[in-house]
């Protein structure tokens, strides 16, 4: 089938080399002459594991091709998939939904012949049906345009196997004729048993705002019980063990730490909080203020640790930061949690120095003030704490008595929870982490474990001390 992805960010442009690589014809639109230059050449415009690959494949197999033309998508094909971005809009918690709108009032007119949009970018519930009336006042006498909801799931960092091998497609539809043709794309996915939720529009754009509503929730939840575990000496990592071996519950979603951000959860869950006052149901929903206020507290959780571990200044300390993308495997630093910390002990006088595989050159445009640095030692050189914020896999490779050879002091916040805390205090590193106890594996006098820190000299206790943000202990 022929088929045009118009948005080629990070959802349009592994849909659009994922649909031709199950053999479509496939044109990728984008208003960025850049992205589109890169892509034409076959280059992935951003990292995605896997993404490289199937371009190179396609472009070169000719199944896939980009411009910057909409009358060109026009001509081309009669499927049009909607990627563009939905952002939260700058004067309030809605989805700015001018990108889709342009996309639609732009291609509209064009049509010459009977046509499905069908849009995959996650929209507030209800969408579909005023984009279906924008749409029939635009198009051209005896041209039928229909709108299609088709929402996606993938995850960054395994973009191209959850478009290839969803756990789910969903489908909002208001006719047969757009079920058919929905499934004649997707008949490779079918025929490998991939569910395939078929359903009206509204109910289909729901799924996907309620499905991150969940996602994000379930983080919440954990780093809430994260909370209690600081006040109450418990340990929340093997505590979401233990609720995930409950099938009902499940271990997915269950890590805690820092928080969710990136492009998505944050936004979609405002999104939703919108969306639902609009719909006087405001109150239904209101708990996702909540998750997203604990959510945020992490951030700050993570900042006055930081501050307490360097004895409550930041001013002329040296913070290494190791990551600064919302998540590993990915080079996306929007609303990052990671950058967001960075900037907070920067704007309260920290010398830093970050560190990231792969999102230097993004974190470099929305935090310009620091030193970036390609190699972890150079960025762990003469710190006073190192911050692990990202669970890159690189970081948790990094031999820990190496890299107290580097440092000043060998402190460490895994505010990720994604380290061997016992390797690194074997090699002398006080590690600390949101919602795990101080471990204190032989008690000295008064209870306490006395670490000596070289260079930087002055021991550190690893039990809790006054005035410690996480500590249970009476102050
Ligand atoms: N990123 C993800 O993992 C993911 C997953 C599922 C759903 N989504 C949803 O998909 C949508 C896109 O997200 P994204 O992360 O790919 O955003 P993005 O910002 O990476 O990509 C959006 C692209 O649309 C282009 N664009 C904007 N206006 C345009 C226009 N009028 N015509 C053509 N192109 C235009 C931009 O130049 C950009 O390349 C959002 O609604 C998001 O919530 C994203
Ligand atoms: O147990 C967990 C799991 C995730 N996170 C954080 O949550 C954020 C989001 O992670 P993830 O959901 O894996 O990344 P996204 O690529 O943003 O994917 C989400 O958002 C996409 C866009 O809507 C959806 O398509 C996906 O299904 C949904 O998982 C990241 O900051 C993670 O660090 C945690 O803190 N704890």
């Amino acid at each position: 089938m022929r088929l045009t992805v118009i948005g080629t960010g990070y959802l349009g442009a592994v849909h659009a080399a994922c649909m031709a690589d199950i053999g479509h014809d496939v044109l990728g639109v984008d208003t960025d002459s850049g992205k589109i230059a890169a892509l034409a050449a076959g280059r992935a415009p951003f990292f995605e594991p896997g993404l490289p690959e199937i371009l190179i494949r396609n472009t070169r197999a000719g199944r896939l091709r980009f411009t910057t033309s909409l009358q060109e998508a026009a001509d081309f094909a009669d499927v049009h998939f909607v990627c563009v971005g939905t952002p939260q809009r700058a004067d309030s918690l809605a989805a700015d939904l001018r990108h889709v709108e342009a996309v639609v009032d732009g291609l509209a007119p064009l049509l010459t012949r009977d046509s499905l949009i069908v849009g995959k970018s996650t929209v507030p519930v209800g969408t579909t049906r005023t984009l279906t009336r924008r749409v029939t006042s635009q198009v051209r006498p005896g041209v039928d345009a229909e709108v299609a909801w088709n929402p996606e799931f993938l995850r960054e960092g395994f973009a191209v196997q959850d478009t290839l091998r969803p756990d789910r497609l969903v489908v909002g539809v208001t006719s047969p004729h757009a079920d058919r043709t929905l499934r004649d794309v997707y008949e490779p996915m079918l025929r490998a048993g991939v569910a395939y939720v078929s359903t009206d529009p509204a109910t289909a754009e729901l799924v996907k705002v309620a499905a991150n509503s969940f996602l994000a929730t379930k983080i919440s939840f954990i780093n809430a019980m994260a909370e209690v575990c600081d006040a109450s000496g418990a340990d929340v990592v093997t505590l979401a063990e233990a609720l995930g071996h409950d099938a009902r519950i499940g271990r997915a979603f269950l890590s805690a730490g820092l928080g969710f951000g990136g492009g998505c959860l944050p936004k979609d869950i405002r999104a939703f909080l919108a969306r639902a006052e609009e719909l006087q149901v405001g109150e239904a929903v209101s708990f996702l203020h909540q998750v997203d206020q604990i959510n945020h507290r992490q951030r700050r959780r993570t900042v006055d640790l930081a501050r307490h571990l360097l004895g409550g200044e930041f001013a002329g300390r040296r913070v290494a930061v190791l990551g600064a993308t919302f998540k590993p495997d990915s080079d996306d630093v929007r609303d990052s949690p990671a950058l967001a910390v960075a900037a907070e002990i920067v704007a309260q006088g920290a010398d830093i120095r970050v560190h990231d595989p792969e999102g230097i050159d993004n974190a470099q445009l929305v935090l310009p003030g620091p030193s970036y640095c390609t190699d972890v030692m150079e960025a762990c050189r003469d710190a006073d704490l190192v911050l692990h914020l990202t669970e890159w896999r690189q970081y948790r490779a990094l031999d820990p008595v190496k890299l107290s050879q580097v440092v000043r002091a060998p402190r460490m916040i895994d505010a990720r929870n994604a380290l061997d805390p016992a390797l690194w205090r074997e090699a002398g590193w006080h590690v600390r982490a949101l919602g795990r106890p101080v471990h204190v594996p032989t008690p000295g006098p008064g209870g306490t474990l006395r670490v000596t820190i070289p260079q930087a000299g002055g021991p550190v206790s690893t039990a809790p001390t006054p005035g410690d943000p996480l500590s249970g202990a009476p102050k």
